[in-house]
Order: C-alpha cells, then structure tokens, then sequence
C-alpha cells in the first residue's frame, strides 16, 4: 500500500475560497474583517509565521495590523496595548505569536485577550469551552487537522485515534476535538515507554512531539491515517516532520507532508476564525 498524500496547500486553497465569500459577504454590510498580530523578540520562525499570517490576511480580504514589541518589553506594556486592541472595534481577532520571551508569563499574557477576539483560541476560557464541546474559536492547528479528515471525507466516529504530544496548542485540543467526535483517543508522548505498542492500534495517529524520525514504519498499522504535525529543523538546513515519511507512506492510507501538509492549514484556520469573529461582533452589534 502506497498512502495517499493529503496536500495542505490544496485543502487550504479550498477553504481560503470560502473565506474570500464570506469577507465579501461582510464587507457587503460595511465589516472588513480586522485581526492584529503581536509579536514579541526575534525568533525568526515567528517572524515568518507572522508574515504568512498578514499574506493570508490580505489574500483574503482581510485587514491586519501587526504590533512588534522588543525581547525586553515589560508584560505590563504588551497587555496595556491587549486592552487597547479589545475596544477597537475595527479589531474583530487578536493572537500573541508564541513562544513569547522566557520572562514572559504567557498565560496571563492570552488571558487578556477578550475571549470573543481571541481567534487562537488558547484562552483559557476558550480552552475549557472546547472541553465541553462548545467552543467559540477552535486553536488553529488542530482545526486544520479537523479539515484536512474533512476533505479527505476520512471518518472519526469510532475510530481508534493516537496523538503523540500533549502541547497545549496542538496535542491537548487535538485530542478533545476528536474525542468530541466519537472517537477513542489516547494521548501519548515522545517519552511515553514503548511508544510503538500505542500508536500500532491507531486508526488514525496524529503526531505533534517535535521529534525527528519518531515514527518509524513499524510503529504504524497499515492502512492508517497518519498526520504529521511535526515542524523539525535539521542542521543541514532541511525542514522535516516527526515522521519517517518515505517509510511510512508505503504502510499508511493517508499520509500528510511536511512542509505543505498541517502548516498552511494552520494559517488558512485561523484567517477562518478571525472572519467568524467579525460575523459575531457584526451580528451582536446589529442587535
Ligand atoms: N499564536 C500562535 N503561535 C503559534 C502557533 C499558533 O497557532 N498560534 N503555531 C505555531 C507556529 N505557526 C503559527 O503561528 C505556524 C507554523 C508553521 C506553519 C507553516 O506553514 N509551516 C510550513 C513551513 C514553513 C517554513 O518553511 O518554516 C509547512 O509546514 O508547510 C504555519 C504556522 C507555533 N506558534
């Protein structure tokens, strides 16, 4: 079995058309979606991130506004301009790119973040909403996944599903997203002992650990989906997932790359969320 590679460009594309409707739709009844971009230091893979985050923006229709603070900056300083940008009403979503500097407190950083513009969705009362099944703006990554199954019309209720890596931005909400969709999910690490004797029973195995190589075709049943949320370095200046993607796709159904498999759906969800939350800031203020 040779898998089936499930293209993230193509998906997003996708999506990224019914993104440009509804921002018509909305600039029809005088809203133009508006998302604003904090950034804090010089990681420069944030930095990228950031740009593709504003060309997704404007791609679409939408307005953005990114806001760059120094390593330095006092948390005061960055939460100061959080309040600002919760009453602006031309500011319908609001994300701090992460990871933020050391000194940082992050939590208390998302916290601050008005739960109806927080278009990540990592605050935490967005978090304990998505526990219920009943949140507002689902976090980015994992939503994509959630599309990527869509398109590729690949069943969830009662599938067995494995997620290696429990972050808070990809594993924990992975796992809670298909969990509410009738799935049989086990959270695994990339320390988890013998990690194999879990992620064989996945029907479908989404990993998210950081780890380069860390599966390995036989660790894998064949015929499963497997989706690669990985985003690794190598020192030869390579970028590569978490899996062994060549070995694996000869075992897997489906199998998503990387680059261009969960990357660009994480951008295309979020311009999604923030389109919602200029529908929903429309829709309240119109009464
Ligand atoms: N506030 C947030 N911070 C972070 C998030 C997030 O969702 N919200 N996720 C990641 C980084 N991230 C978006 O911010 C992100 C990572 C990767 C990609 C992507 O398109 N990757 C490409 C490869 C790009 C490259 O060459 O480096 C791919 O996989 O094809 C998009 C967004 C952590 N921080």
């Amino acid at each position: 079995m040779v898998a089936k590679i499930i293209d993230g460009k193509a998906v997003a594309q996708h999506v990224r058309a019914q993104c440009r409707e509804e921002t018509a739709a909305l600039k029809a009844r005088g809203v133009t979606p508006g998302l604003a971009v904090i950034i804090v230091g010089d990681n420069p893979a944030s930095k990228v991130y950031v740009a593709n985050k504003v060309k997704a923006c404007t791609e679409v229709g939408l307005h953005s506004t990114v806001y760059a603070f120094a390593a330095d900056t006092p948390d005061a300083e960055v939460e100061a301009k959080i309040l600002a940008l919760n009453a602006d009403p031309l500011v319908h979503g609001i994300l701090v790119q992460l990871p933020l500097p050391k000194h940082f407190d992050a939590k208390r950083v998302l916290a601050a973040i008005s739960v109806d513009k927080d278009v990540d969705g990592f605050h935490l009362y967005n978090v304990g909403a998505l526990a219920q099944g009943e949140t507002v703006f689902p976090p980015c990554t994992p939503y994509g996944v959630s599309k990527m199954l869509e398109y590729e019309n690949i069943p969830i209720e009662g599938q067995n599903v494995v997620v290696v890596g429990a972050s808070n931005i990809v594993g924990k909400p992975m796992a809670m997203m298909l969990m509410q969709r009738d799935a049989t999910v086990c959270i695994c690490h990339a320390k988890t002992r013998d990690l194999a004797q879990f992620t064989i029973l996945a029907d479908i195995l989404v990993v998210a650990a950081g780890v380069p190589n860390l599966i390995l075709p036989q660790m894998v049943r064949t015929g499963a989906v497997v989706i690669d949320v990985g985003i690794n370095r190598l020192p030869d200046g390579r970028l590569v997932g978490d899996v062994d993607f060549e070995g694996v796709r000869q075992k897997a159904s489906y199998i998503s790359p990387v680059p261009g498999g969960v990357g660009p759906m994480t951008i295309t969800m979020l311009v999604h969320n923030t389109i919602q939350a200029a529908r929903r800031q429309a829709e309240l203020a119109e009464g």
